[in-house]
């Protein structure tokens, strides 16, 4: 079987259909990371959404093989196959953290880590029967983060992943992030910090002058019911 890969082709992204960013093109193989950086409003996150399926491409296409799903096809897309860990942790505050990750785990298909290893492996023992609206900023952020390991899928796309880590909740994530990529998983990541991606490649976007595009509708329920809640 070939190797898992990820062909970025002239993808332009954007919202409202204004194109944000782009075209962007990238190649990425088992074990490869990508770092998109750039000024804030350059495009990172409407270009790591578009890519994990929850904004459609104004141009361009995302291709991916070598990956066979259990049920012997073809992903349908890299949707299918990739983490999303955007900006909102995805986590229901009112439900314990265990039943949240539980959730995620049903959800995502291929279970990875049991709760129990995943909220350990994020320095988080014992709080998986607290509601997860009690959790800190920097705890929520890690608990979400463990969704990541319940749930196998070998393309991880990352936000911003550190907001609100202390420094050893960032080495912790760069150890983990270190064996996503040695077990062959990919990585995309906008990040503002290094984050120990050794040999990483960089995609920096320019950005373009704040403006207000005629005809963008920026209505927040609109958006809220357009994207979800990831
Ligand atoms: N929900 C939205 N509806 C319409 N336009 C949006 C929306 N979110 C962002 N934009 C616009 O899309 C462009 C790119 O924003 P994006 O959030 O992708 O930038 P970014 O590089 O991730 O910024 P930051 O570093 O601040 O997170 C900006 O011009 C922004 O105004």
């Amino acid at each position: 079987m070939t190797a898992l890969r990820v062909r970025i082709e002239g993808l332009v992204c954007g919202r409202g259909g204004v194109a944000a960013a782009g075209p962007v093109d990238a190649d990425l193989a088992a074990g490869d990371a990508l770092v998109v950086s750039g000024p804030n409003g350059a495009g990172k996150s409407t270009l790591l959404r578009t890519l994990a399926g929850l904004l459609r491409p104004l141009a361009g296409r995302i291709c991916v093989s070598g990956m066979v799903m259990a049920d012997d096809e073809a992903p349908l897309g890299l949707f299918e196959i990739a983490h999303y860990f955007g900006h909102r942790n995805a986590l229901k505050p009112a439900a314990t953290v265990a039943a949240n990750l539980g959730f995620w785990q049903r959800f995502l298909g291929e279970p990875g880590m049991s709760v129990g290893e995943a909220l350990a492996r994020v320095g988080l023992e014992g709080v998986g029967d607290l509601p997860a609206g009690r959790l800190s900023a920097g705890q929520a952020r890690r608990a979400a983060f463990a969704r990541l390991l319940v749930a196998r899928r070998p393309v991880w796309i990352l936000d911003e992943p550190t907001t609100s880590l202390d420094a050893a909740s960032q080495e912790r994530m760069s150890e983990i992030l270190a064996t996503h990529r040695a077990g062959g998983g990919i990585l995309v990541a906008a990040t503002h910090l290094a984050l120990g991606l050794t040999g990483a490649s960089e995609l920096r976007l320019a950005g373009a002058p704040l403006s207000a595009p005629p005809g963008l509708d920026l209505d927040e329920a609109a958006l809220a019911r357009a994207e979800g809640w990831l």
